[in-house]
């Protein structure tokens, strides 16, 4: 198991952060099933985007990198049943919407992951893609993985989302691609929109009125749309633990170059700003998934409440803004945020706990936390354990940037995921990992 050890330290300068995980797989799979070859630049070179495109390889996609860039060849809309079963390592996303793909195809496949992927739900896509026709058997404790797969022949349907998940929506909507008909999604609060975009770009037939999104079905034979290029921004996830650990610390200056910025997606600047962080933002491009720059100067930052339809629009953002919250003056609420408990860990579990371990005052609620600060932090003298979390092993190296002594990590494998240039990035910004 491999661990880092992080020392406090400030952090500043500039920093270009990877490609984003969400966009990434969901390019793999709309490349993948496009007729023709498509170039992607900025494709994540993570975990979870590699076996979201190694599975789609085995249903018959090509793809190779060249000169920078992902070239992916796609098998115009008629995907091939696959050996093997498709390993989906540690992703949640690509696990929820590629079901909702081989659902649609036709074709017979069984899904597989780790063991932190193999106790998350799934029984959210089970139930939209069985009313469409498909059969899904899930052969875990607790309907959660192994999933089997058998579909074809979906018929649309009109699907009321019991949560606000943009996997469950991107799942209905994928399968929708192929049913007879069309098939409508409502969400009871608006999530990230990658998938709509891509459709958008890609000329398939979608149509959005607020919270409901329709798609008119290609039928059995499987959609047809012609590859196109696409580019991926950096991830505006990855960039927060840069722009929290520069937003708390008064006199500190960060740049990040080339991120994502869909406004699905920063609501944590909302919440910076609400704290009393500076924080100039410069679109540099509008069309499609927007990006640009973040510029970050540190202050002293105030509590404040964060819930309601702000949530989804930085759900992976929250362990990251506990740490916040913690350095804040006052109070910081997090509710309605009880989605965090199935994600790649219990993730109000592991920030209370972890957060009491330096000394902070936290209340856990069942959606959320409460935190008071300011904390003067005491690194614990025992070593963190990431649970497998990516985004928990992250925030914690974060937040013992402003302690006062050296804080091992166990378990940190798992920031390959999504961020695996992390502690290199961290070092270059002016910290010290061993
Ligand atoms: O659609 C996506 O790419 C994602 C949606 C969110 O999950 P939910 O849909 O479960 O909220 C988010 O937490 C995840 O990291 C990526
Ligand atoms: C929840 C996450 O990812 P996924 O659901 O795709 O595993 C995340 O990246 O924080």
């Amino acid at each position: 198991m491999s661990s880092k050890k992080v020392f406090p330290a400030a952090f500043g300068g500039t920093v270009k952060v990877p490609g984003d995980k969400s966009i990434s797989q969901r390019v793999a799979m709309l490349a993948s099933l496009a007729e023709g070859t498509s170039k992607v630049t900025g494709y994540l070179n993570g975990e979870d985007a590699r076996s979201t495109l190694a599975a789609m390889e085995q249903m018959g996609a090509k793809a190779e990198f060249r000169d920078d860039a992902l070239y992916i060849t796609g098998v115009a809309g008629e995907l091939q049943q696959p050996d093997e079963p498709l390993s989906m390592g540690n992703s949640g996303t690509g696990t929820r919407l590629l079901a909702g793909i081989v659902a649609g195809a036709g074709i017979e496949a069984s899904m597989v992951g780790d063991d932190s992927l193999s106790s998350r739900p799934m029984g959210r896509i089970r139930h939209p893609l069985e009313l469409m026709g498909a059969r899904i058997g899930l052969t875990g404790k607790r309907g959660t993985l192994p999933m089997m797969i058998c579909g074809g022949n979906l018929k649309g349907t009109g699907y009321l989302l019991p949560m606000a998940s943009a996997q469950v929506k991107s799942c209905v909507l994928l399968a929708g691609l192929f049913a007879e008909g069309k098939t409508t999604v409502v969400e009871p609060r608006p999530t990230r929109d990658h998938t709509e975009k891509l459709f958008q770009a890609l000329d398939i037939p979608i149509e959005i009125n607020g919270l409901e999104i329709s798609i008119e079905g290609y039928g059995r034979s499987g959609p047809r749309f012609k590859a196109r290029d696409f580019v991926v921004p950096g991830d505006f996830s990855s960039a927060a633990f840069w722009i929290v650990a520069a937003a708390c610390r008064p006199g500190a200056e960060l740049l990040i170059d080339n991120v994502g910025l869909n406004p699905r997606r920063t609501a944590l600047l909302d919440v910076m700003k609400r704290m009393g962080a500076d924080i100039e933002v410069t679109v540099t491009e509008e069309k499609g998934d927007p990006y640009g720059t973040i510029k970050v100067r540190g202050a002293k930052l105030k509590g404040t409440v964060i819930d309601g339809d702000e949530i989804p629009n930085l759900i992976d953002e929250l362990p990251i803004i506990s740490v916040a919250g913690a350095l804040a003056v006052g109070q910081t609420e997090i509710r309605d945020a009880a989605e965090l408990r199935v994600k790649e860990s219990d993730r109000i579990a592991e920030m209370v706990k972890n957060l009491r371990l330096f000394g902070v005052e936290v209340e856990e609620k069942d959606d959320g936390m409460i935190v008071t600060g300011p904390a003067t932090l005491k690194t614990p003298n025992v070593v963190i354990d990431s649970h497998g979390d990516h985004r928990i092993a992250m925030s914690m190296a974060v937040l013992n940037s402003f302690s006062d002594g050296p804080l091992t990590i166990d378990n940190v494998g798992c920031v390959d995921t999504s961020y695996p240039e992390f502690w290199q990035h961290m070092e270059q910004l002016g910290g010290r990992v061993e």
